[in-house]
């Protein structure tokens, strides 16, 4: 399956060479926007938008919540470009495709990631609605070898062998703390450890418990492949979690997850997220990105 998806780094840059000339903009951030939190891109200034559809070379967004449109524009005057829409291996994508835009957005100039993902959480502290900073990940399904990286390397964008520890960036964690400190949001704040898993169905109870038991605060079907991919090309990278749901950990507890209730709690936290991006990109330290 690997080499028959296997993408070359001129197809990477084929892409890349047509969005350059497409748009002015020249981003050095790159925003994921994850299940129902598209509305990030809506703070973006002077937007050029296109259809994944119409990019060549790039995958299709099949989830309910994910709108399948690429934006260019500038917060604060930083320029960015953010994915309206994620491309989740569930949705039967090869992992190449799954991260296929991140080697895109190292060839366009950008440095550093900010992705965002809904999720359920494990820890018993946290509620519906929180917001967790991403401490660090677990990813399952690159423990069974569904990793992105597996192939022949590609020396131009990274190492065979490329180190994970320290990959969520502890000076953009530690701004993102302060900055929501200001907001008078730090009430719903956490940090923590997210887990990737394959879905798309939801955790068995007993899924549930070895999670919790192995230390994972939330857990989620997306996010660790296009980390892998942006740490392995150099990038530096930021993630928060929207907890949507609690996982349920308990044969006695009835209630059951679904996408629509992940959507609907992802809605209510849209405004203070998107101030919280606004603010971050705003704060961190880039290149001023006038090339
Ligand atoms: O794209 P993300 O990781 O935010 O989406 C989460 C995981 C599943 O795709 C979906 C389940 O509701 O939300
Ligand atoms: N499990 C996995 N993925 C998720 C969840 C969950 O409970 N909530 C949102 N995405």
């Amino acid at each position: 399956m690997h080499s028959k998806d296997q993408i070359s780094h001129e197809d990477y840059q084929r892409t890349a060479d047509w969005l350059l000339s497409q748009t002015q903009h020249r981003p050095k951030v790159a925003i994921i926007c994850g299940s129902g939190l598209g509305m990030l891109a809506d703070a973006l200034q002077c937007q050029d938008s296109f259809k994944y559809s119409d990019i060549p070379g790039f995958p299709q967004s099949t989830v309910q919540g994910h709108a399948g449109r690429l934006v260019f524009g500038e917060l604060r005057g930083k320029t960015c470009v953010c994915m309206q829409g994620r491309f989740h291996m569930y949705e039967g994508h090869s992992l190449c495709k799954v991260t296929f835009p991140l080697r895109v957005f190292k060839l366009l100039g950008v440095d550093t990631l900010i992705v965002t993902n809904a999720a359920g959480s494990l820890a018993d502290s946290y509620n519906c609605g929180d917001i967790m900073i991403i401490r660090d990940h677990i990813n399952f399904p690159g423990f069974a070898g569904l990793n992105p990286l597996i192939g022949p390397n590609d020396e131009k964008f990274g190492p065979r062998f490329p180190p994970m520890s320290g990959v969520y960036d502890k000076d953009l964690r530690k701004l993102a703390f302060d900055i929501c400190k200001s907001m008078g949001v730090s009430q719903y704040v956490q940090e923590g450890v997210y887990c990737m898993v394959g879905g798309p169905n939801f955790e068995t109870i007993a899924e549930a418990r070895l999670l919790h038991k192995l230390g994972v605060d939330a857990v989620g079907m997306s996010t660790a492949p296009e980390v892998v991919v942006a740490s392995h090309c150099g990038m530096r990278v930021f993630g928060l979690s929207l907890i949507t749901n609690k996982v349920v950990k308990s044969y006695q507890d009835f209630e059951k997850v679904n996408h629509e209730a992940v959507l609907e709690v992802s809605k209510m936290r849209s405004e203070t997220l998107q101030k919280l991006v606004t603010e971050l990109v705003s704060r961190m330290d880039i290149n001023n990105n006038t090339a």
